[in-house]
């Protein structure tokens, strides 16, 4: 019998997104909840409890709910996309390709939290440096992103896509998370094994989905004689072997005049750059990505697809 799967929130951004992946998969069976029943919480704990897994695409409280239906029974698995789990050690984090462990940690997970988006891409970028020992303790890192407005949900897709609303945002880019405690840095921390929080300074595009998440370094703050070639290295042996999340060779990267914050828009992977001039004293890693893909649904489903693998 194939494995039951419910999307909690499948007519939200994420949910549907996931929904589009699914269509057409014989290997899995959806179950369905009509859109205008999307919030009837007897029908959800239903649904809930009939699946195999249960994805919740949903905001922080309601996804704790969700978890509390399901809680005694253990015939259901969860993958989580809210931001309500994700440092808890309970859970396994659902980014497959940031230690040689972790797809078997999920693959084996009863409880899965899906990365942030911006997360994604900075872990992406800084784990492996903190793993080889190139990053040190107390290093002032710092995060400065774009998104797409998808990021923001049917609320901002709708506050920009209708610009006749009273709350339109006319602003064709903008900052926020102005007070620096953006919801994604204890993620980011913790998972990008950093001993000192990041300052992490978001920003939206007026374009739906693309992602493009920049950690800038000084060499001199690193340790030993890191170079932009030894940076490089270091992200190439970490993420050889898959081509979910692939470092562009420095051959390319310096050939590119620009970086196009869509152009991985509706794919599902990552890429991660090196810039700088050899032999100066300055690097840009930068991570390429769909906020919806690799940042929220694709990397969904490819989890999925890990669990059922048990
Ligand atoms: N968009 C993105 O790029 C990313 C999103 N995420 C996370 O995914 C989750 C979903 O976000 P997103 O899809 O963007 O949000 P949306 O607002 O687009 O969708 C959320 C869905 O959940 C439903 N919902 C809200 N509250 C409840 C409730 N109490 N019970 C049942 N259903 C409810 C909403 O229904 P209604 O229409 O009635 O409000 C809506 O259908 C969030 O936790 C978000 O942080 C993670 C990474 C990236
Ligand atoms: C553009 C935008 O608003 N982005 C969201 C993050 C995307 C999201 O909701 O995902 P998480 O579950 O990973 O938090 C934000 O900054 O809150």
């Amino acid at each position: 019998m194939a494995p039951k799967i419910f999307i909690d929130g499948e007519h939200g951004t994420t949910g549907l997104q996931i929904r589009t992946r699914m269509a057409g998969r014989r290997d899995v069976e959806l179950l369905s909840i009509p859109e205008a029943e999307r919030r009837n919480a007897a029908m959800r704990e239903d649904l809930l409890n009939s699946a195999d897994i249960a994805i919740l695409c949903l905001p922080d409280d309601a996804s704790k709910a969700a978890v509390q239906m399901v809680s005694a029974n253990n015939n259901v698995r969860v993958i989580d996309t809210s931001t309500a789990f994700r440092v808890n050690p309970g859970w396994a984090y659902g980014f497959a390709e940031m230690d040689k462990e972790q797809a078997e940690k999920i693959r084996a997970a009863r409880f899965v939290a899906n990365p942030g988006c911006y997360p994604t891409g900075a872990i992406g970028l800084i784990r492996p440096l903190r793993a080889a020992g190139i990053l040190p303790d107390g290093y002032p890192v710092t995060v400065n992103a774009v998104s797409g407005y998808t990021g923001g949900g049917k609320q901002m897709i709708a506050q920009i896509e209708d610009q006749s609303r009273d709350d339109a945002i006319t602003a064709p880019h903008f900052l926020y998370g102005l007070p620096l405690t953006h919801k994604h840095v204890p993620e980011m921390k913790i998972h990008g094994l950093l001993d000192r929080a990041p300052i992490f300074s978001p920003s939206v595009g007026k374009f739906a989905q693309g992602m493009i998440v920049q950690v800038p370094l000084h060499l001199d703050g690193l340790s030993g004689d890191a170079t932009l070639e030894s940076i490089h290295a270091a992200l190439t042996a970490h993420y050889a072997g898959q081509d979910i999340v692939t470092v562009v060779p420095l051959e390319t990267s310096r050939t590119l005049a620009r970086i196009d914050a869509v152009e991985l828009a509706g794919k599902d992977t990552m890429k991660l750059f090196v810039f700088g001039t050899p032999g100066a004293s300055q690097v840009n890693l930068v991570a390429l990505l769909d906020n919806l893909g690799k940042g929220a649904s694709g990397a969904a489903v490819q989890n999925m697809d890990l669990m059922l693998a048990s």
